[in-house]
């Protein structure tokens, strides 16, 4: 039976100055403790509780116009379309959508919070392998830019669909590559034992079929092979090759092919991964995609929202275990599931000013919720951490809040955008009332016993 628990790294942990070095956004004030851009943490978490969700305007802008940069850099007409799974907050996707960037959407709530942040249709790509009726019917009736078609089943839907609304849904096909992306095998999407995509060898077929349908325009093809993508260029790079030799064969065939989508995937630095620059991805769309001369497309959620987040969590109390510290937050695995998901290591950064200079000791970092795995990290050396005492966990900004759940009826967290020296709740504290009045207890099991609450 593998152990619930984080295993531990053969190198050593970056120390706070390393980590705190690396990220642009986050500076140890002498008298104000961890900052964000221009608002302590501290002066959030006293307004507003824990734990709550903290993130940088500043930086979603900065790393949006790096990537932007990267892409005009390298000669490419290129779109970038943010992956809304990472972080559907609609301060975040409007902070995005206001610098130019579309969304990727999975579902009617992605689509509906891309369009409620003010993200125009046009700009708007709609992804993944089991979509309704109901969806496509919706993405219809807003006129987005693309779907993304992952099965020969899911074309025919979108096909009879379309036609009955009198419409032509414009669709990419999402080729399944067959390429090992060297990523966490729960992220990694672009093998052929994955659920994602159509074979690429069943690709040229299905393409042809789906210029012969009624209610569908092809408009290109897509790929995605895996997210947190840190080890090289060579997945995307095979990817690509993939995408651009079926392009070039199709466009040969006579048939449309208006533009390609590269997905996501770049990953970040969480701990010592050192990922390709945006200036090397955009370098190996330009050298595969380039000759092709068509406009491409990219999807990223982790790379440009990861970093701009982190999750604040107070000290519930610090226990002594046999032979080991336990430091338990008000935070959980409900909150943060990563590390309980892929064994993801995230920094932890107590936010009082004298805590990040104090001697450090060994700790386990755990949540509150029943269960083994709700441990953040193991032996991670730590201060003293009284009960009170603030942590903040780093690059919790993408795949954070969106894989909120309310287990141990938790409720969800309160998420704040930081702007400069201004701050804003975003979504306050998800009320208990809310999560208990969501609920309905059927006439038949009887009235409520006097005397209780509901
Ligand atoms: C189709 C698609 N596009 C984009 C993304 C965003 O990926 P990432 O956050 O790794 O950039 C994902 C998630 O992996 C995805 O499945
Ligand atoms: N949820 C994953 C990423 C999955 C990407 C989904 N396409 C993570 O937290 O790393």
């Amino acid at each position: 039976m593998a152990s619930p628990l984080p295993v531990p790294h053969d190198t050593p942990d970056p120390d706070f100055a390393d980590l705190l070095a690396r990220r642009p956004h986050l500076k140890a004030h002498a008298l104000d403790g961890l900052v964000m851009d221009d608002v302590p943490l501290a002066q959030i978490a006293r307004q507003v509780g824990t734990p709550t969700w903290v993130y940088s305007a500043a930086t979603l802008r900065r790393r949006y116009g790096t990537l932007r940069e990267a892409l005009d850099g390298a000669g490419l007409n290129a779109s970038i379309h943010f992956a809304a799974k990472a972080n559907d907050s609609l301060a975040v996707l409007r902070v995005l959508g206001a610098e130019g960037a579309g969304a990727d959407v999975v579902s009617e709530g992605e689509l509906l919070a891309a369009r409620a942040a003010g993200i125009p249709a046009g700009r708007i790509v709609f992804s993944g392998v089991g979509k309704t009726e109901r969806e496509i019917a919706l993405a219809l009736r807003e006129g987005i830019l693309q779907i993304n078609a992952e099965s020969a089943e899911e074309i025919e839907r979108i096909s009879s669909v379309a036609d009955a609304m009198g419409l032509a849904a414009p669709v990419s096909l999402r080729i399944n590559p067959d390429v090992d992306a060297r990523t966490h095998a729960k992220i990694s999407t672009g093998l052929a034992e994955n659920k994602f995509g159509i074979p690429y060898t069943d690709a040229p077929a299905l393409y042809a079929r789906m210029a012969s349908l009624p209610g569908i325009r092809p408009v290109g093809l897509a790929v995605h092979i895996g997210s947190q993508i840190t080890e090289g260029m060579a997945g995307f790079r095979a990817a690509y090759a993939r995408v651009a030799e079926m392009a070039a064969a199709l466009l040969g065939r006579g048939l449309p092919v208006e533009r390609l989508d590269c997905g996501g995937g770049l990953g970040i630095s969480y701990r010592d991964e050192a990922p390709p620059a945006p200036a090397a991805l955009a370098g190996a769309i330009k050298a595969t995609l380039g000759p092709l001369g068509l406009p491409v497309m990219l999807e990223p959620g982790r790379w440009i929202a990861a970093p701009a987040g982190v999750l604040l969590a107070s000290v519930v109390l610090q226990k002594r275990g046999a032979n080991r510290r336990f430091v338990i937050l008000d935070a959980a695995m409900n909150d943060l599931v990563r590390p309980a998901m892929y064994e993801a290591w995230h920094g932890i950064l107590p936010v009082a000013p004298d805590a990040l200079h104090a001697p450090a000791s060994p700790a386990d970092v755990v949540g509150p919720v029943c269960e083994t795995g709700d441990t953040f990290a193991r032996g991670r050396a730590l201060p003293d951490l009284p009960p009170g005492a603030l942590v903040a966990f780093l690059d919790a900004g993408a795949y954070g809040a969106t894989m909120s759940s309310t287990y141990n009826a938790r409720p969800l967290a309160a998420e704040v955008l930081v702007d400069g020296h201004r701050w804003a709740v975003t979504r306050p504290r998800q009320p208990l009332e809310a999560l208990l009045a969501h609920q309905v207890v059927p006439d038949w099991l009887g009235a409520q016993p006097s005397g209780t609450t509901a």
